[in-house]
């Protein structure tokens, strides 16, 4: 994704290019459209935008108004914006990059809707980049961040494209127009799984790259009196300063392991599903919604944190830290907005309480929620056993999926429909699928850092790390763990202590940790977190080639201030 990431230069964008429009190629087209369009897209002979979000729907697919109706009589399907808000909207690269896109647009056949498919569209000439006919274009102005990107509109005024670009691997419309079901309506949001996934490293990288920049400027910068008298220490050796960046540190490591469990997850699943085994793909749902959910908000807050804790520099786009934090924060908000995505996690824990409340053994990621005791057997715990703290997450976990779906049980008892109990239980349910993914976060972290190839030196740090994470979350979420009584409060002390034991012995290895994410300068973009530590230096230089200092007395000046200055003088 970080080379994706990487314009061609302001104002156009391929990365949804990369890492949505060729995708969805390679998982929805057929073999026969994969020899038409995937080498083409490879190859960068052709650029495209993948366009399903729209002014009035981005979160509810169903939802949204193009159309795609097909003409049996000419075998060709009309693309349409019916309305102002079905206008496409958001799509990176639509405004000015891309001269093709694939289309989510509602299918219809001999006068029946099938729902959101996904549709090859030609957008531009290939010849001068003007709009194909009935095509209108454009970006839609500047964001947040990522402003390198032409996130753009696209208005259809009944576009004919060839039957055959539909993308049918999974459903079909056959030229007389009888459409043929696909094994599961939900495969045409398999691009959507797929970079959801992605996104898990995405945020991996983004809390790395933070990280790396606080650090690193946390060694540099030396501040106050630590003993009067003594020099400015390190600003690194303050605990609070290692509070704030440790457990940021040690997430960032958790979310890269969850990002190697994610994509061997996804490659398992889809290739069973390539078999016809439909069975995983509920699970793979579940975990890729959740876990992009969980990483991406817990990064761009991480990444704030870094960036406070840089004071006034980390505030200027000189650390790199406010772009990242724009960038992840997009990563919240795209590809599912992020409680929209942890909902579809809780509905899937609350089928599956149900399926082990009536006496199925669960599996996968959740199989411990048909393990745990929903006696809690208080007691004094070791604080510093991995096994001890997953266990004590996973408990946390069953208990809210528990008593999230036994509180909508009782709603619908009183007698609210189902989706009136659902969402007033809804903010129950997200609080518990957050402690799910919390908790497999935790266990994988834990079993990779027991299984991983390295150096037992290595082994011991990354060990630490994995507890200061784990007991950062046992404390931050304390309430959670003692409310039925299976942590105690000495539990709780215990875990205090214990992690600012761990923050002292994370220190002599933070800086070996973030160097180990190997994120070369040119990718972290920051003059804080430079490898060579020369912060000071660059800072004057990057300063000095402000567009502000061009000339040493600004145009704005003559303008603005000096008849200013002059009329107010003119009264004293
Ligand atoms: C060192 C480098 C540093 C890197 C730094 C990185 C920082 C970042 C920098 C820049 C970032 C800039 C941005 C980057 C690119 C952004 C790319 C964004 C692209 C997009 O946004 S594309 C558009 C994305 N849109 C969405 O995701 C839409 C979300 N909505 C949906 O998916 C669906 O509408 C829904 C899931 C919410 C609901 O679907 P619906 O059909 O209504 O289903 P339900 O009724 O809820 O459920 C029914 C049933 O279906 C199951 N189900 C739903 N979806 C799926 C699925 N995908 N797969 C399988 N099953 C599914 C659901 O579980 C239900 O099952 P059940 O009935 O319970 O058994
Ligand atoms: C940087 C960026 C790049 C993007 N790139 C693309 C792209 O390339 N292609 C593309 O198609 N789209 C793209 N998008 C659009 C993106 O996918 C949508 O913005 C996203 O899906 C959210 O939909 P929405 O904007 O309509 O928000 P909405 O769905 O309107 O959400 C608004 C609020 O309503 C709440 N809400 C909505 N539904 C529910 C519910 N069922 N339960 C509870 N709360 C709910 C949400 O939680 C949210 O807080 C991009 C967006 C951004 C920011």
């Amino acid at each position: 994704m970080a080379a994706a990431l990487q314009t061609l230069g302001g104002g156009i964008g391929i990365t949804l290019h990369w890492i949505a429009f060729t995708p969805t190629i390679e998982q929805q087209a057929t073999e026969e459209q994969k020899k038409k369009w995937l080498k083409l897209a490879q190859d960068v002979a052709i650029v495209g935008a993948y366009a399903q979000t729209e002014m009035g729907h981005g979160t509810f697919v169903r939802g949204l108004e193009t159309t795609a109706t097909y003409d049996p009589s000419t075998q060709e399907f009309v693309i349409n914006s019916p309305t102002l808000t079905s206008t496409k909207w958001w799509p990176g690269g639509l405004g000015k990059t891309a001269n093709h896109a694939t289309v989510m647009a509602q299918l219809y056949t001999r006068g029946k809707c099938y729902g959101p498919h996904n549709f090859m569209v030609q957008i531009r000439s290939l010849e001068n980049h003007q709009p194909c006919p009935g095509v209108t274009l454009g970006d839609i102005g500047p964001k947040m961040e990522s402003n390198g990107n032409d996130n753009g509109f696209a208005r259809f005024d009944h576009v004919r494209i060839p039957r055959e670009n539909m993308l049918m691997k999974f459903a079909r419309v056959e030229a007389d127009g009888t459409y043929v079901q696909p094994p599961s309506s939900k495969l045409a949001y398999s691009n959507m799984v797929y970079l959801r996934g992605t996104f898990v490293m995405s945020a991996a990288q983004a809390l790395a790259s933070a990280t790396t920049i606080a650090v690193r400027y946390s060694c540099v910068r030396r501040q106050s009196e630590m003993k009067p008298g003594e020099p400015e220490p390190q600003i690194l050796e303050y605990q609070t300063q290692q509070y704030k960046l440790f457990p940021q540190l040690a997430a960032a490591y958790a979310f890269w392991f969850a990002s190697w469990f994610m994509t061997q997850q996804h490659g398992s699943i889809t290739g069973s599903m390539e078999k016809g085994d439909m069975s995983g793909l509920a699970e793979l749902h579940a975990l890729s919604a959740g876990l992009k959910s969980y990483t991406t908000a817990v990064t761009a807050r991480g990444i704030d944190v870094c960036r406070m804790a840089c004071g006034g520099h980390g505030y200027s786009h000189a650390s790199g830290l406010p772009a990242l934090f724009g960038g992840a924060a997009a990563l919240c908000t795209a590809e599912g907005e992020n409680t929209v995505m942890m909902l579809q996690t809780a509905r899937y824990l609350v089928k599956c309480f149900a399926q082990s409340q009536a006496g199925k053994r669960l599996t996968g990621t959740v199989a411990y929620l048909s393990a745990v005791q929903p006696s809690p057997v208080a007691g004094n715990r070791n604080m510093s056993d991995l096994g001890t703290l997953v266990a004590a997450f996973q408990h946390r976990a069953a208990r809210m999926v528990r008593h999230a779906a036994m509180q909508m049980q009782g709603e619908m008892q009183k007698g609210k429909a189902r989706e009136d109990a659902w969402n007033s239980c809804s903010v129950l349910l997200i609080k518990a699928a957050e402690a799910h993914v919390h908790s497999f976060v935790v266990r994988n972290f834990a079993e990779t850092v027991q299984t991983v190839e390295v150096d037992e030196s290595v082994r011991a740090v990354l060990t630490s790390l994995c507890q200061l994470y784990s007991l950062y979350g046992i404390t931050e979420h304390a309430g959670d763990f003692l409310k039925d009584g299976y942590l105690t409060g000495r539990d709780i002390d215990a875990a205090s202590s214990h992690l600012s034991a761990m923050l002292a012995r994370v220190r002599p290895d933070a800086v070996a940790l973030v160097d180990a994410f190997d994120l070369h300068d040119k990718i972290l973009r920051s003059v804080l977190g430079r490898y060579d530590g020369r912060v000071y230096e660059h800072l004057y230089e990057w300063a000095k080639k402000s567009p502000l200092n061009k000339s040493e007395v600004h145009e704005s000046y003559y303008k603005y201030l000096q008849p200013f200055l002059k009329s107010n003088r003119a009264k004293l």
